[in-house]
């Protein structure tokens, strides 16, 4: 099947799906009829605006390993497919910034480059999160996130320097075309951060914890009807287990349950005292009850895991099958505890979604 044929095909697969949803079927047959000229006639086709916004939300709606899809139809789409130089990428990266923040009542949204097809001037965004600190290994051990050092590392290569604390905020790095990319430090004004503070336990403070608050993923690419968009960020809210059970406590991330069970003054040389789950707690309460103090959008995981329940039941009555990933939508802590544990997910991947592609470095 030639490739032309195959993207006229998966367009009318969206367009269909879309289109019906839209309740715009008396429309299809002449939209399918200049896509088909279009393909013709280019090798491609352009989706219009609201295609474009709906084609995003469906990629969520199908995004099998998310357990936020309760909230679908509400991303808020930007459309930056004009977008040319790296400066003018950079730009519009941080008015992303500063709209999903809205000063910590995030909204869910996506920024959407021009797709990959038009192959001259292809855009690239570097990093694996807008936001994410920087990682350095040292002979006597690791410094900040040890998950960023090598994108650290391109970043030096590139002429920007941090400086060497726990908690660097990377720069934004961009490439256009064959460009070598550019690098832009995002402004200080416009980054939320957090404290992580325990309600009970004083002594949280002394381990100076903090976090990011908005996760804007970077580097996925977006598929809709055939077309893929290769620089589509994204950002939610966090889920607290993604801070507390995962990037804080990772022996290979910030590794903080040791120092917690201390502070806690917890016995850690037997694993069946358990200090380990009792470190993890308290994070994990800490980090939620953190978020919440300085107004900044979170989820607990079962308060996520509920509204996950609602999404499942709204999919069936709409008369679509839920696909899900168990081993990632289950949370890190107490999986159990959640219904999503308790029964099986069909893991088919659909279109639109969401995609890991090749890094740029
Ligand atoms: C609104 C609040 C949201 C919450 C609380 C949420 C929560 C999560 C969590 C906890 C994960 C697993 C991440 C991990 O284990 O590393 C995840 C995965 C994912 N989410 Fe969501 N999400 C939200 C919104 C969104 C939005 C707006 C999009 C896209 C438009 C999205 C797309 C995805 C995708 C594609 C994955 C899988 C990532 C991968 O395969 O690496 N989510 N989400
Ligand atoms: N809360 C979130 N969590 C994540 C969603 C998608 C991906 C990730 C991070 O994925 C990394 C790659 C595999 N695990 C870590 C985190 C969101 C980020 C953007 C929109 S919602």
């Amino acid at each position: 099947m030639t490739d032309t044929y195959d993207l006229f095909l998966k367009a009318k697969e969206f367009i269909q799906i879309s289109y019906h949803e839209l309740g715009k079927e008396e429309e299809i047959e002449e939209r399918l009829l200049s896509i088909k000229q279009e393909i013709e006639e280019s090798g491609q086709y352009v989706h219009t605006g609201i295609e474009l916004e709906y084609g995003a939300k469906l990629a969520w709606r199908n995004s099998n390993r998310c357990i936020g899809r309760l909230f679908w139809q509400s991303l808020h789409v930007m459309d930056e497919r004009g977008a040319e130089t790296e400066e003018e990428v950079a730009e519009a990266l941080i008015r992303h910034i500063e709209y999903a923040s809205n000063g910590g009542k995030i909204r869910p949204s996506i920024t959407i480059f021009k797709s990959k097809d038009k192959e001259k001037h292809r855009i690239r965004i570097w990093n694996h999160q807008l936001l994410r600190y920087a990682g350095y290994k040292f002979d006597e051990g690791y410094r900040g996130d040890p998950a960023s050092i090598e994108f650290t590392e391109v970043c030096r290569e590139l002429g920007w320097e941090g400086p060497y604390t726990d908690y660097d905020m990377l720069p934004l790095v961009v490439s256009a075309g064959e460009n070598r990319p550019k690098w832009f430090p995002i402004p200080e004004d416009r980054i939320i951060e957090v404290p992580i503070v325990h309600p009970e336990i004083p002594a949280f403070q002394d381990l100076f914890l903090k976090w990011y608050g908005v996760p804007i993923i970077s580097d996925m690419s977006l598929e809709i009807g055939g077309i893929v968009y290769g620089a589509a960020p994204f950002n939610g809210w966090y889920m607290g287990t993604e801070i507390g059970a995962r990037n804080l406590a990772d022996e290979e991330r910030y590794n903080m349950l040791p120092k917690v069970a201390s502070i806690m003054g917890l016995k850690t040389d037997l694993n069946s005292s358990l200090w380990k789950d009792r470190a993890l707690v308290e994070l994990n309460a800490a980090v939620l009850y953190s978020f919440k103090e300085a107004g900044v959008s979170i989820v607990d995981h079962h308060t996520a895991a509920a509204q996950f329940k609602r999404f499942e039941e709204r999919e069936e009555s709409s008369g679509r099958d839920v696909t899900g990933d168990w081993a990632w939508l289950i949370p890190p802590i107490s999986p159990a505890a959640t219904h999503i544990f308790h029964k099986n997910y069909n893991n088919e991947i659909k279109t639109p979604n969401y995609f890991y592609q090749k890094k740029p470095y």
